[in-house]
């Protein structure tokens, strides 16, 4: 009997891929909205559910799915903070993640957003959109070799960002917990003070984890950064205090700030607003009225040829290795 799983969040073009690399003939279902309470039914009577970020796996949805004879709550990301693990133990479900993928993805996005922002690309395609070919004082730009650029977080993303960045000829800093002999090759590691009061772009990459990193940028942390730095965010939302960037940006203490991701953003992404319609939360609708020295992206740093193949290939061997041998190495609990 061919095993079924609803795979969920699949967007258009993601279809090619999960059809592609079905090498062991799963019976899919290609779902492209993101699970909710409200579609908890699609996935009944499958044998495992494969999930995104923002999809909703809390005790609700899990006692449903196990009572429809879900047992697998996989997630082809590498954060499992949408899953309830308390909830999928109590139901005996297993759960397993993809712990990497392809870190260019995510840090390309980064160095991107870092780059329009310092070179004002936006501000000025804006403007000549609107045939406006004046060049003023907001175009004038310090070149990347004559900037620092700090790295909170140097694991594979972290670290991939720092070589991109040093081939652009920045000097690069780096602050870890767990420093790394790779990375010391490419970066220098300060403390984190220090890192925040030299470098004129700061790039997160470090996981979320509740309780003990929430907001951990906030408006302590910014005050330390140099005046008229810019900031990246591509990891998690919770991990930044949006109304303290907002007051930061206001005071022109920050220059720019690049987020491709919200705490609660799967209130907002994924959507389109109307015009005038207002956004569920209004610190976040303050922070895109601040475009172009705001750039929003919305959570696609993993939607990459590269990212994808990887994501879908470790969750089909996920799902192989758990039914051959009852367990798998990428399992989180
Ligand atoms: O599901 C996504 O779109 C991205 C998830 C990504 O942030 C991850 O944790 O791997």
């Amino acid at each position: 009997m061919t095993f079924k799983i609803a795979c969920y969040g699949v967007r258009p073009n993601e279809v090619a891929y999960f059809n592609d690399l079905n090498k062991y003939n799963y019976d899919l279902t290609l779902i492209e909205e993101l699970l909710t309470h409200d579609n908890i039914k699609t996935a009944y009577n499958h044998d495992a559910v494969l999930l995104r970020g923002n999809c909703v796996a809390d005790r609700e949805n899990i006692e449903k799915m196990s009572e429809h004879g879900v047992k697998y709550v996989f997630t082809r990301t590498v954060g499992f903070n949408h899953i309830d693990l308390a909830a999928a133990k109590d139901y005996h479900m297993e759960v397993a993640r993809v712990p990497s993928y392809s870190p260019n993805a995510i840090a390309e996005l980064s160095l991107t957003l870092a780059m329009m922002l310092l070179r004002h690309t936006s501000y000025m395609t804006m403007r000549t959109s609107h045939k406006n070919f004046i060049v003023d004082n907001t175009m004038f730009s310090k070149e990347i070799r004559n900037c620092k650029v700090g790295i909170i977080g140097t694991g594979k993303i972290g670290l991939t960002e720092a070589k991109l960045f040093a081939g652009l000829g920045a000097t690069v800093l780096g602050y870890d917990i767990y420093e790394n002999d790779a990375a010391k090759e490419i970066l220098t590691y300060t403390d984190l003070d220090d890192l925040l009061a030299q470098s004129d772009i700061v790039s997160i990459h470090v996981p979320y984890i509740p309780g003990e990193n929430d907001q951990m940028i906030n408006a302590e942390f910014i005050s330390k950064m140099k005046k008229g730095a810019i900031l990246i965010n591509t990891a998690r939302g919770e991990l930044q205090d949006n109304q303290a960037i907002l007051e930061a940006l206001k005071t022109n203490h920050l220059e720019g700030f690049g987020t491709d991701v919200f705490a609660n953003e799967k209130d907002l992404f994924f959507k389109q607003f109307g015009e005038n319609q207002p956004l569920p939360d209004p610190t976040v609708e303050e922070l895109i009225s601040l475009y172009p020295r705001v750039l929003v992206t919305p959570h696609v740093g993993s939607n990459t040829d590269e990212a994808l193949t990887n994501m879908i290939e470790t969750s089909f061997e996920n799902f192989h290795s758990v039914l051959e041998s009852g367990k798998t190495v990428n399992s989180v609990l």
